[in-house]
């Protein structure tokens, strides 16, 4: 891998211990007691730059600002095994901006309940949330449960029914449990709701990763 955030495999991956991140200690420590209020306000960001149609003179001033905040950040920047963003289990969707929040109200190994809200930042259009978002946060969520299940997982396939309209700013709700499992494989189901109305549903196939597989 290349580019500024680029790098070798961890150790634990070229050991053969297995993929993602597997021998690392998962700790809410690490990015600040603060860093949900900073990942809350990167995605208050998010959604006011996809909302905002700035003037030139606004853009000036916002650059300059963005331009040294991105200065600070690249110099704490390490590689994504040790990022707090995705492992502090304490915030929002493992405090993973690219996710949206999304908190467990169950979880277990026969399948996990989520809460989750949509903000401007996932319009796709017309006040809809954006198909390849639902579809993000039903990957996530369905792969947290045939982790819960199984151990280390990754998506062989998942497909999503769209159901019905999923709205913005609402907050719905998020299943997916094991359907059965065949050697490696985990098969999953899940339906995202707004109360009782099925926005979407899905079903995809889990692999359990191999010993040393990326
Ligand atoms: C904690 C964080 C949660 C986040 C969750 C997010 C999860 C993700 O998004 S992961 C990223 C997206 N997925 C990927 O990048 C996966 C890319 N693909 C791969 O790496 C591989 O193809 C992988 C791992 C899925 C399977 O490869 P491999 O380990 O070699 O297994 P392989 O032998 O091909 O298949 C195992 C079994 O599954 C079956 N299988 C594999 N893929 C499929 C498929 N797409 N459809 C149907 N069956 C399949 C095989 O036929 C085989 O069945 P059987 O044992 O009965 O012969």
């Amino acid at each position: 891998m290349t580019g500024e955030f680029g790098g070798a495999l961890p150790a634990a991956v070229e050991e053969g211990v297995g993929g993602f991140r597997t021998t690392i200690e998962n700790t809410t420590e690490r990015g600040g007691v603060n860093y949900g209020e900073f990942i809350e306000e990167v995605r208050t960001f998010m959604d006011r730059a996809r909302a905002a149609c700035p003037t030139t003179e606004l853009n000036d001033d916002i650059l300059s600002r963005l331009r040294a905040i991105n200065d600070l950040l690249k110099g704490v920047t390490i590689d994504e095994w040790y990022a707090p963003s995705g492992t502090r289990t304490d915030l929002p969707a493992r405090g993973n901006i690219m996710l949206p929040p999304y908190t467990f109200l169950d979880q277990g190994a026969d399948g996990v309940v989520a809460t989750l809200r949509f903000r401007r930042f996932h319009l796709g259009g017309n006040s809809a949330v954006h198909g390849g978002y639902v579809g993000l946060a039903v990957d996530e969520v369905m792969g947290l449960a045939a982790g819960l299940a199984r151990g280390i997982t990754r998506t062989a396939y998942l497909t999503i029914n769209y159901r019905s309209v999923t709205p913005l700013d609402t907050d719905l709700e998020l299943k997916a449990w094991v359907d059965r499992t065949e050697g490696r494989k985990t098969f999953l189901r899940a339906t995202l709701s707004d109360g009782d109305r099925v926005c979407a549903d899905a079903e995809a196939l889990f692999i359990l990763l191999n010993p040393g597989q990326r």
